[in-house]
């Protein structure tokens, strides 16, 4: 089974991710594979280098992100460039992982680029906008730059009318681990 977990910046992806992995799921976290490809692939460090220019690539090697996250959110035809270099390469990796086994995969777009289709389950964990300001400021993330974020993706609550599923993560973390226990009850339970 492949699940598509997704939900808006700092909803909890994460989070859900390690509870999957935790009762025996595969994971695999499509911003994990733009970081790696971003470290270290020449095709893709190339590309980026070509659109953003020679200063964003850091002199020990691979694109600082922190540089190009900071000015791509607010130029539009720019992001739009920089997906097309990236999301086919992650796409590339998510559809060619094994068909057997328990797999979630984390796709922080995936209503957005309407990838639902490709996954046997969607997954969309929840948090009210404020909580999503205030853990991306706890991490670090000025207002600023968490709104651009934000305002650049599908509203949270529409994600959740598309999901399958919904997980609720405006609470703590044991009601979070609760409500996956229960999903994964019915999901694993013959109907
Ligand atoms: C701009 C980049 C370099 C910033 O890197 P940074 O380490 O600061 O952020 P990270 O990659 O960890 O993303 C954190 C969150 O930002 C949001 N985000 C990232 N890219 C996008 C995007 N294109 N549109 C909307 N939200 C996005 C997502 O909620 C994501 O979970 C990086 O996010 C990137 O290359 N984005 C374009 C590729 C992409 O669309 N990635 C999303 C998953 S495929
Ligand atoms: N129920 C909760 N209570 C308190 N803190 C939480 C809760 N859920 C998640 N967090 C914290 O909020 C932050 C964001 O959570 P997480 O990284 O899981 O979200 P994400 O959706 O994967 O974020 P991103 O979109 O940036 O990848 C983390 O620091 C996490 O530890």
């Amino acid at each position: 089974m492949k699940i598509g977990l997704t939900g808006g910046i700092g909803c909890g992806k994460s989070t859900v991710s390690k509870l999957f992995a935790e009762n025996g799921f595969s994971t695999l976290d499509a911003d994990k594979v733009v970081h790696e490809l971003l470290a270290s692939d020449p095709g893709t460090i190339a590309a980026v280098v070509d659109l953003f220019g020679p200063e964003v690539e850091k002199e020990e090697g691979g694109i600082d992100r922190e540089a190009v996250g900071k000015s791509v959110f607010g130029d539009e035809p720019k992001l739009r460039e920089l997906e097309a270099i990236l999301h086919p390469r992650v796409r590339e990796r998510w559809q060619s992982l094994p068909d057997s086994g328990d797999w979630l995969i984390e796709i922080p777009l995936l209503f957005e680029k309407k990838l639902q289709k490709s996954v046997d389950l969607s997954i969309c964990v929840f948090s009210d906008p404020q909580t999503q300001v205030e853990r991306l400021e706890q991490r670090g993330m000025n207002r600023t730059q968490a709104l651009a974020r934000m305002n650049r993706q599908m509203p949270v609550a529409e994600k959740a009318t598309l999901a399958d599923y919904v997980l609720l993560n405006d609470g703590s973390q044991s009601f979070l681990s609760e409500q996956v226990r229960s999903l994964l009850s019915k999901i694993r339970t013959p109907q």
